[in-house]
Order: structure tokens, then sequence, then C-alpha cells
């Protein structure tokens, strides 16, 4: 059976398909057109891949009629459309886990640099204004004993509210489809409506799945029902949020800052006004970038595809009802 890999993923998910006997292609370079990598995707049984550049829509699925299973190199999968995998019986595998403190700690990092003001003051060393000691400047926010709303209290949401339980002893509130009772027991999180996670949280993180329904859910009405002192975090997806009415909430200073690894669009364009701003700090989507997540996620998309090609179920599947529809 052959794979077709997008782009070069860490060496040990390549060698541990080599290994279970699959043929690997690799293109030698990274920028696929469509046309490209729809030609690619044709003459392969299954699919490693990598980025949600390409979409796997019914377009993709009519077009390549061969592929067979689909691993992921990510958690999310908002750019695959499970129901027209599952009419097909085609299994979809992701990477749960292995990047959820890696995650985690990019909107644990992102909290404090917004709470602190970091991009203000890295700018201000930048341009050779360090200035004098100034008991009234640069003044940032404390996060001890501050309220964390979670949105999307999943395995990236737990890793986020246990750091700052941890940290900062800040108290966490969470809006989720269902109740986490570990969460509920460990952390003493408690669970409220919508409407609650948005005008009490200090800080709001997004760590919900996305799906096109709640495209631009936090938006103009929700900026303006949250604290002045918010922080706005989005790690999650940037189609979660609006980035114009974000970027006057922040610009009018109706919330106090917004740290986001996922912008909408992404990337971000370098003139987006978002970005002059000096309450907001953004990364590119840099959330699973360490060794470890990188080479679990290699592992698990190299396990999920071994597992197909030997006829059994993904140990990580999206869609494990692919399986119980076929027996
Ligand atoms: N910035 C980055 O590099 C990365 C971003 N991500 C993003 O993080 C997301 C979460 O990953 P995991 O924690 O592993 O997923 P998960 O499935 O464990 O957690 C997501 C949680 O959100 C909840 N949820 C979804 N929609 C909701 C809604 N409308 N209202 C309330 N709760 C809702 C689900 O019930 C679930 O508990 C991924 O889907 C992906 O988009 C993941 C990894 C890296
Ligand atoms: O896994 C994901 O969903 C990402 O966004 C990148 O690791």
């Amino acid at each position: 059976m052959k794979v077709f890999i997008n782009k070069r993923i860490p060496e040990i998910g390549i060698n541990m398909l080599k290994e279970a006997g699959l043929e690997v292609f690799i293109p030698d370079h990274d920028n696929l057109s469509r046309e490209e990598w729809l030609s690619y995707c044709k003459s392969h049984d299954m699919i490693l891949s990598v980025g949600a550049e390409f979409k796997y829509d019914k377009d993709f699925f009519n077009e390549c009629p061969n592929v067979k299973a689909i691993a992921l190199y990510s958690v999310g999968f908002d750019h695959v459309d499970i129901q027209e995998a599952n009419s097909r019986k085609i299994p979809v595998g992701n990477t749960p886990d292995v990047l959820s403190k890696a995650t985690s700690d990019i909107a644990f990092l992102l909290m404090q640099s917004v709470a602190r003001r970091a991009s203000y003051n890295f700018e201000k060393v930048k341009v050779g204004n360090w200035g004098d000691f100034d008991p009234l400047h640069a003044l940032g926010q404390e996060l001890y004993g501050k309220t964390l709303g979670i949105f999307g209290l999943g395995r990236i949401g737990f890793e986020m509210a246990k750091k700052s339980k941890a940290a900062f002893d800040m108290n966490i509130i969470y809006h989720n489809r269902h109740r986490n009772q570990e969460a509920e027991n460990e952390l003493g999180a408690k669970y409220v409506s919508f409407e609650e996670l948005i005008s009490r949280s200090d800080v709001l993180s997004i760590h919900a799945n996305f799906k096109e329904e709640q495209k631009e859910l936090f938006n103009a009405d929700v900026f303006k029902e949250m604290k002045e002192n918010a922080i706005f975090i989005n790690t999650a997806r940037g189609g979660f949020h609006n980035q114009k009415d974000l970027y006057d909430a922040l610009a009018e200073h109706k919330i106090w800052g917004a740290g986001l690894d996922v912008t909408n669009p992404e990337p971000i364009f370098k003139d987006d006004p978002i970005l002059e701003l000096s309450n907001v700090c953004v990364l590119p989507h840099i959330g699973s970038a360490t060794v470890e997540a990188r080479n679990g996620m290699a592992k698990i998309a190299a396990e999920n595809l071994i597992a197909f090609s030997k006829g059994e179920k993904m140990p990580a599947c999206i869609n494990p009802e692919v399986y119980s529809e076929k027996s």
C-alpha cells in the first residue's frame, strides 16, 4: 500500500511506515498547488496529511476514489468533512493527547505575556527606549486568584486549567458540551453558561474544536460583555473570533488584551492593524511546535496508517463509526 505525505514530518513516523512495509512518497517541495496535491492523492491508497491548507471535502472525495484512509498530522479536524468520509467508510485518524501539554503551554505563555504587556515592552527595548524606572509605567496585571474561563474543556483546556490553578491559584470556570467531572473534582472547576463564562472571566481561553456553525462566535456582542481587564486567548482556531471586532474591542480598551496563536484569516496579513496594537501578542500557530509533541504526532499518525494497512482499527480515529458500519 502506498502512503502520500504532503510535507516532511519527523523521521520517526516515516521510518515506522517504511519498516511496516509501506511505500512512502513525499514530494521534494512543500508549496504544492491544489492540482499537484490532488494528483498525488489520486495515486495513493493512504494519506498522511500535514496542515489544514487543503480541505477533505465532497469534491476531494469525489475526485480521489482510491483513497482508503487518512491520518491527519493534527488533533484538529475542522478541514475534514467527516460525514463524507463516513459515507465512503474512510477512517480518519488524528493525534490527540501528545500535543496537549505543548499547546496549553502556549496558551499559558500568551496569558502571561498579555498580562505583563510583553509585546509593548519588547518593542520598547528593540527601539532603544528602555527608559528610567517609572513607578506608574508599563504596569501589567497579576493573575493570582483571578478567574480563568475555558471555552471547551477537553484535553488541552484541562491542561491549561491545571497549569493556571497550580501557578496562580486561578478559579476555573468553564463552558463545554459536557460536564468535565475530572476537572470539577481535581480543580474545583465550575460549569457555567456561555453568558456567565463571558461576563465573569478575567482570562477567557478558547480550547474547543472548531465547527463552521461556531464561526466568529466571539464577536462584538461577546467582547462588549467581557470585563474591562479581560484577556482573550485563542489557541484553538482563528475562525472562532471576528478579528475586526476583536481589533475594535482592543483598540477602544473595552478589554485588556489578546493573545493569539491562531488568527482569522491564517496566516495573518502583514498589514493587519491588530499587529500594531501594543496589548496584543500574536504567534504563528506554534501550539504543537515542540520536538516532543511533533515526534508524538508523527508516531500516532504512522500507527494509524499501519493499523489500517493490517485491517485493524486506527488507534486514534475521529470516526470509529466507520468500523461498526462495516461489520
Ligand atoms: N494552536 C495549535 O497549534 C493547536 C490547536 N489545537 C486546537 O485545539 C482544539 C482542541 O483540542 P483538544 O483539547 O485535543 O480537543 P478535545 O476534543 O479534547 O476538546 C475540545 C472540547 O471542546 C468542547 N466543545 C466543542 N464545541 C463546543 C461548544 N460549541 N461549546 C462548548 N464546548 C464545546 C468539546 O465538547 C470538547 O470537550 C483542536 O480541535 C484544535 O483546533 C490543537 C492542537 C494544537
Ligand atoms: O493539531 C492541531 O490541531 C494543530 O493545530 C497543530 O498541531
